[in-house]
């Protein structure tokens, strides 16, 4: 095999609960994933050394030394098989960058699943997972897809059932949010405002509205802790937020760390009539409607 290519998807929390901050940094949470379609492509074909080239719109916002996360994907891959391996990955990214949908998470899931199969290794999927989960808390759900609670950091991860097709329309931003910045500003307000942090919780109204594909209570019960922390950092999303639910969203919500917007729709047409609305008024400047669940990292 020369050439081996992989699909891998964005994703939405549509549950995010994050508990106190633990001793190792992180935050245990309660973490809906929903993939959703837009995605990122890996190409990995033989090489003499691991190497990187990214194209596309956000390209010039990757980093292409070893701080990027497919490089580092297909190191720990190599390490995992004891052998030195080599693999030129090509990444042609529609995810924004630093957008709160997991991009860098996507190309590490899919370097993980190009490179298994470039080098003949074979491993099995609870393998990969593994490594992921090394990664990044979001690297596991990038290769599983679907709609996923991650508890512990979030990638422990329990599939859910879905009852039908939900559409989205994302709104992105120019520039990123630093996910550790966002989760420190959560801190911050939470040391300010002297309530106690509970223990995240998964809710109930939230699983029954996606296991019966029912949008209006979707919508109604999404949750993100991290969006107080996200506004404060970039106050001008609260507007675009307001303009999607004056547009008949069925919800609205930052995604993950933000800053990207997701806005939930009726249906298809609803989510195009939304979306051309939200860039008609100045809201947004790029939109993107999409779908979820789908699936995770799929070899071409
Ligand atoms: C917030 C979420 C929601 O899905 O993703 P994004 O919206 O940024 O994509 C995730 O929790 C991000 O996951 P991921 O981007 O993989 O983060 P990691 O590389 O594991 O960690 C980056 C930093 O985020 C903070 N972090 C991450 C996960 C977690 N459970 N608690 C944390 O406090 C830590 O400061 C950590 O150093
Ligand atoms: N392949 C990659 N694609 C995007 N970002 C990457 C990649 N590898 C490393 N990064 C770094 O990871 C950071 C977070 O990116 P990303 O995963 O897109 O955001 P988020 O964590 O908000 O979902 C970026 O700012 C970038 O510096």
């Amino acid at each position: 095999m020369s050439s081996v290519t992989v699909r891998v998807p964005a994703k939405v929390n549509v549950q995010l609960s994050v508990g106190p901050l633990r001793e190792d940094g992180y935050h245990d949470l309660v973490n809906v994933f929903h993939a959703v379609s837009i995605f990122d492509e890996v190409v990995a074909k033989e090489a003499e050394s691991i190497t990187v080239t990214v194209n596309g719109r956000w390209s010039d916002q990757v980093p292409l030394d070893d701080d990027n996360l497919a490089i580092r994907a297909a190191r720990a891959l190599a390490k995992h098989a004891g052998r030195s391996y080599g693999a030129d990955l090509i990444i042609q990214k529609a995810i924004p960058v630093a957008g709160g949908m997991a991009g860098g998470s996507a190309d590490a899931a899919g370097a993980l699943v190009a490179c298994n199969e470039l080098w003949g290794l074979g491993l099995p999927f609870e393998d990969l997972m593994e490594i992921a989960g090394d990664l990044g808390s979001d690297v596991p759900f990038s290769l599983l897809g679907g709609t996923a609670v991650g508890t512990g950091r979030g990638e422990q991860l329990s599939e859910l059932p879905t009852g039908g097709t939900f559409h989205w329309v994302f709104a992105l931003a120019d520039g990123g949010l630093s996910t550790a910045k966002v989760y420190a500003e959560c801190d911050r307000q939470r040391e300010v405002s002297g309530a106690r942090v509970s223990w995240p919780e998964l809710s109930a109204p939230l699983i029954e509205a996606l296991g019966t594909g029912d949008a209006y209570a979707l919508g109604a019960h999404l949750s993100n802790d991290l969006q107080a922390a996200a506004l404060a950092l970039r106050p001008e999303l609260a507007a675009t937020l307001d303009s999607g639910r004056q547009h008949g969203a069925l919800g609205a919500i930052v995604s993950g760390s933000g800053p990207t917007c997701a806005f939930l729709a009726i249906d298809a047409t609803h989510a195009r009539d939304l979306a051309d609305s939200l860039t008609a008024t100045g809201a947004a400047t790029t939109t993107v409607a999409a779908h979820g669940p789908v699936t995770g990292a799929t070899l071409l």
